[in-house]
């Protein structure tokens, strides 16, 4: 589903922020991408949804180069970004049908989708309102709702759970479960531990721009906790 193979990013004048790495998302796969502020995991997810640019290495979803055709691989992944920059003059509704029409969603789809996902989140109520009257949390919900409603089939998230309720961090966990036994995969970065832990079958450590450890969770943590692991692999030099 997803394919990163050496890649590498050097900002203007910087050192490299990303150095060779190289990792497989597989259908059904739910991959955890942990590491310390500024490893290089934002950096890395810009790069595979093809919103940031990059010399060295290749990155593919379902075999089609993310920086040869960026439009077919896009039609096929959402994201969400740490910090979603949504339109605030637009209702929450209106953003979902702009994003709705971008995917060219059909009209029985996305009125299925929206009532769903917008129910689950508890969101429904406030879809009339203008987005700028909405919390931190309302925002981050409705910038998940609107990467579900085109059915994407790599779901890439960078720190989903930060600034939402527990509630709605359940509700999004049961929809990451969906998507994957649905074939789709999820990639996705999070400082939350136990919570990688608990819902992915894979994992990558990344360390100052290099992968230190990948592979199943089981393979990664062996007997110890995830939270175990990742102190002793990033305080060893
Ligand atoms: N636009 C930029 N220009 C220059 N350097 C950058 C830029 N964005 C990120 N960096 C640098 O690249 C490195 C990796 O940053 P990145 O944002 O990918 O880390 P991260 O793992 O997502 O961190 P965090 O957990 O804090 O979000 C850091 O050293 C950072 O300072």
């Amino acid at each position: 589903m997803l394919t990163i193979k050496h890649f590498t990013k050097s900002y203007k004048g910087g050192k490299k922020a990303v150095d060779d790495l190289s990792l497989v998302v597989e259908r059904g796969d739910i991959y955890g991408f942990i590491g310390h502020n500024g490893a290089g995991k934002t950096t890395t997810i810009r790069a595979v949804v093809g919103v940031l640019d990059f010399e060295e290495g290749e990155i593919e979803i379902d075999g089609i180069s993310i920086k040869k055709d960026p439009v077919a691989c896009k039609a096929n992944i959402a994201y969400i970004p740490d910090n979603p920059d949504l339109y605030d003059h637009l209702t929450g509704i209106q953003y979902l049908n702009f994003i709705g029409d971008l995917f060219r969603v059909s009209k029985a789809n996305r009125e299925r989708l929206i009532q769903k996902y917008s129910d689950a989140f508890q969101l429904t109520a406030n879809l009339g309102d203008m987005i700028s009257s909405y919390s931190h949390g309302m925002k981050q919900k409705l910038a998940i709702i609107s990467a579900l409603i085109h059915e994407p089939k790599l779901l890439v998230l960078d720190e989903p759970f930060v600034g939402l309720d527990p509630k709605a961090a359940h509700t999004l966990k049961t929809i990451m479960a969906e998507l994957c036994s649905s074939g789709g995969a999820i990639f996705f970065s999070t400082h939350v531990l136990d919570t990688a832990e608990k819902i992915c079958n894979k994992i990558a450590i990344i360390k100052a721009g290099q992968l230190i450890a990948h592979g199943s969770t089981e393979e990664v943590k062996g007997k110890n906790s995830l939270e175990e692991v990742f102190m002793e692999l990033i305080d060893n030099d």
